[in-house]
């Protein structure tokens, strides 16, 4: 059985060429895209990196590649994630890893996104998985009442993000218009970031059984 995961990583390695300043995202399908490019950078290949989680940072580390402080970067030329849902409006929920706003503010940063994943995060129309919504710990019973009342369930994770906030992970019976619920939580006060992706997310490299597909969405974002 192929490892469809890691083919779409490694075919997204081909997006990165010299001298890029290059957001690494988190999770499974990243730790492949890691290792490639690690790969590469052994071979000589020069680029700069930054990366979206401590988890990223340090497995990109231990394969040698240089992980420069995010803090002190204001463009990136690339970011390379993965998604737990990608929809054809290229609408994506991310964030099963919890790093979803690190993973937004890197995305926000950078020229091009590109989402590596296998066939299975593919679907017609975003809203099955859960939606993790990021929240200062003061916050924590007054978002999840807001949540009450946009429609969703609510379970709190038992560990907190690599920023020292919660995360609430929302099950809604109806999936709310995207746009709608990205303006509901991004105006209430202690929402932090949410795993809606919906303007960020420039290509897709998808493998099915093997073969992998690279998806371009049709007008640019900037
Ligand atoms: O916080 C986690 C990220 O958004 C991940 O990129 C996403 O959950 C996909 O992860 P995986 O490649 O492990 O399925």
């Amino acid at each position: 059985m192929p490892n469809d995961k890691r083919l779409a990583a490694e075919a997204a390695v081909a997006e990165v060429t010299p001298g890029l300043l290059v957001g690494l995202g988190t999770g499974s399908t990243v730790a492949y895209f890691i290792d490639a490019l690690a790969a590469r950078v052994r071979d000589g290949l020069a680029i700069r990196a930054v990366a979206t989680s401590l988890a990223s940072a340090e497995r990109a580390r231990a394969a040698g590649i240089a992980i420069d402080d995010f803090a002190d970067v204001a463009h990136v030329d690339l970011i390379v994630d993965g998604a737990d849902e990608l929809d054809p409006h290229f609408y994506a929920i991310k964030g099963a890893g919890g790093a979803l706003l690190r993973e937004k503010i890197v995305a926000a940063a950078s020229a091009r996104m590109v989402v590596i994943a296998d066939s299975s995060k593919q679907v017609a129309a975003i809203g099955a998985a859960k939606l993790p919504v990021e929240v200062i710990p003061f916050a924590r019973a007054f978002v999840a009442a807001r949540l009450a009342a946009l429609g969703a369930a609510t379970i709190q994770r038992d560990s907190l993000t690599d920023n020292g906030n919660l995360i609430l992970d929302a099950r809604f019976a109806t999936f709310p218009e995207p746009r709608d619920l990205a303006r509901a939580l991004d105006a209430t006060p202690g929402v932090m970031g949410h795993g809606l992706f919906l303007d960020e997310v420039d290509a897709a490299y998808v493998a099915q059984g093997g073969v992998v597909t690279r998806l371009e969405r049709a007008a640019t974002r900037r």
